[in-house]
């Protein structure tokens, strides 16, 4: 008998897009391989933009999804390439993307590094992730049950 771990597919969600501008048809975001957790945004740019050190642009990407489903959410995260080798991150530092927004997923790229940075036409300047998400209700208390931790945080644990 194999150890092995079942490899079946699990269904995926489908998500309506809308493609706002044709050059993109060629360009969707797609799993790169079948482990990948996030599908390439490409930069919707008519010509290269030149991002100085510090600066932070708004950058199309020419399509529109909507998520729908209030219990998953969309997150746009950096490449991890752009982000290390040349400091391309996101202004926002984190897009999170509401399941009933219908709007344009936009990126804010911002180069935090020393050097300038060109970003080419339909380059993948990020990347998107669906993840699952949990509403909840705020109940207002006076007291909460007693925890270990109680409410030591910012590196309290395994202090003695
Ligand atoms: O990187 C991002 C972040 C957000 N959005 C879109 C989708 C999201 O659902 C909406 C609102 O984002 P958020 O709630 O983070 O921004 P806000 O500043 O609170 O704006 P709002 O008042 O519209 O909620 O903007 C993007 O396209 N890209
Ligand atoms: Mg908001």
């Amino acid at each position: 008998m194999s150890s092995k771990p079942s490899s079946a597919t699990p269904s995926r969600p489908r998500l309506a897009v809308k493609i706002l501008d044709e050059r993109l048809k060629d360009r969707m975001p797609r799993y790169a391989t079948e482990g990948s957790a996030g599908m390439d945004l490409h930069a919707l740019l008519d010509q290269p933009l030149t991002l100085e050190p510090g600066q932070t642009e708004l950058v199309r990407t020419g399509l529109s999804i909507h998520i729908a489903d209030p219990g998953l959410a969309g997150m746009i995260l950096p490449r991890s390439g752009l982000g290390h080798k040349h400091g391309i991150v996101l202004g926002n530092l984190v897009g999170l993307i509401d399941s009933d927004y219908q709007g344009e997923l936009m990126v804010s790229v911002w180069n935090r590094g020393h050097s300038t940075f060109t970003l080419e036409p339909f380059e993948r300047m990020a990347q998107y992730v669906i993840v699952p998400v949990v509403q909840a209700e705020l109940e207002i208390v006076d007291d909460f049950s007693e925890s270990l931790r109680g409410g030591g945080g910012f590196g309290s644990s395994g202090r003695h």
